[in-house]
């Protein structure tokens, strides 16, 4: 894995977008899969200000979210897909058919999982993947204990990310107690994945990643085995992290 340290969760963020714009540019067509939650909501806002700047056209991008809360239409403001319109899709050229979300609002979830599969399938899986960290060693919403072959599924959420997820909404009695989330396999295989972490409050969970055990226990730990991650970690992630080149696999 390689380590970019960044001196702030703008500068974090700046080093985020300025890659993904890279990736963009270069292609004739492309892939991302994008995250939701608090940290990459800055970096979706430079990539809105580059739109705004350069017209740098998103006409050849196609996207996956990891996940999405299930019992939720996409017009309830605490929905990842509203999350999506208002952080990043209505502010850039992208097609609306080319942007796709779990539907939290499915009659059939295992219907939905599987069509979700087949539609990253269809586009030849995804190129590059944005990813956040859980305290807890989520990624998507694969919580503690999920097995690393799972594909696209419904998960519990842990009382952990409940309470994390809860200043998003009125009150934790509020907060979903399921979401559909991609699987780690599915995870696993995008070919390029940017892991970004912020903030001293996940500084424990890096250090974990970066030194623990790979264990399902700690589901972000299995990123040790891909073969193209990076990690953008600001200052106050890397706290207790001992990044010396020889310590990181
Ligand atoms: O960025 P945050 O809000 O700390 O959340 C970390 C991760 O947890 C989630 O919000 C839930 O899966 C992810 O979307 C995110 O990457």
């Amino acid at each position: 894995m390689k380590i970019i340290t960044a001196k702030d969760y703008s500068n974090m963020s700046e080093i985020a977008a300025s890659t993904i714009l890279e990736r963009v540019k270069q292609s004739s067509k492309i892939t991302l899969g994008l995250a939701t939650g608090g940290t990459p909501v800055k970096t979706y806002n430079y990539l809105i200000n580059d739109y705004k700047n350069n017209k740098t056209s998103y006409q050849h991008v196609v996207t996956f979210n990891l996940d999405e809360y299930t019992g939720m239409k996409p017009t309830n403001p605490n929905s990842y897909h509203y999350y999506m319109e208002k952080n990043l899709f209505e502010h850039i050229d992208i097609p609306n058919n080319q942007t796709h979300l779990p539907n939290g609002a499915a009659d059939d979830f295992e219907l939905e999982c599987k069509t979700y599969e087949q539609k990253i399938a269809e586009h030849n899986g995804v190129d590059l993947q944005i990813l956040g960290l859980g305290s807890n060693g989520h990624i998507g919403f694969n919580e503690p204990g999920t097995a690393f072959d799972t594909r696209t599924h419904i998960v519990d959420l842990s009382s952990a990310t409940r309470k994390a997820n809860a200043r998003y909404f009125d009150n934790i009695d509020e907060v979903p107690t399921q979401a559909i989330t991609m699987g780690i396999a599915t995870i696993l295989e995008s070919k390029e994945i940017l892991l970004l972490v912020s903030g001293e409050r996940k500084s424990r969970a890096l250090e974990k990643l970066l030194h623990g055990e790979i264990d399902t226990s700690f589901p972000a730990s299995i990123l040790n085995q891909h073969k193209n991650v990076t990690i953008i970690a600001d200052n106050e992630a890397l706290k207790y992290v001992d990044i010396s080149s020889s310590m990181i696999r």
